[in-house]
């Protein structure tokens, strides 16, 4: 059957190895810890894309980097995170300010990219 939900939706669908709590030995737990790591993969990829299109459609460069937006951003996760039971000092806040840095950097990459001389369309 054609299934044409995006690479992300199709990777977290469905949890195949046992849940932590039903794990018996070291071979379950990293089961289940590559599984995660897949779906991970397939979200932070997908991330990546609206970095791309962030980079697509800011057309000043001086707001690629938007402190008002990386604090809402941390807002939500926190939120988010007192939801899901994530620890947000000890896990999340340090991981999405990483990741937050490592998407800045992407996206002036590619802001610079798409505007460097020689290339065919200019915004
Ligand atoms: O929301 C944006 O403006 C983005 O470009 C995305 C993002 C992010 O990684 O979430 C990246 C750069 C900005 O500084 C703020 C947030």
């Amino acid at each position: 059957m054609d299934d044409a939900r995006p690479a992300a939706l199709k990777a977290v669908k469905t949890f195949q190895a046992p849940d932590p709590d039903d794990c018996r030995d070291m071979t379950d737990v990293r089961q289940g810890v590559d599984e995660i790591d897949r779906m991970l993969v397939a979200l932070i990829a997908r991330r990546q894309g609206y970095m791309d299109a962030a980079a697509r459609i800011k057309t000043d460069r001086n707001v690629v980097r938007d402190e008002k937006r990386i604090n809402d951003v941390l807002a939500k996760v926190k939120a988010e995170c007192a939801r899901q039971g994530l620890s947000f000092e000890a896990i999340a806040e340090p991981v999405w300010r990483e990741m937050m840095e490592r998407c800045i950097a992407y996206e002036f990459e590619v802001w610079d990219e798409l505007r460097a001389p020689g290339k065919a369309s200019q915004t």
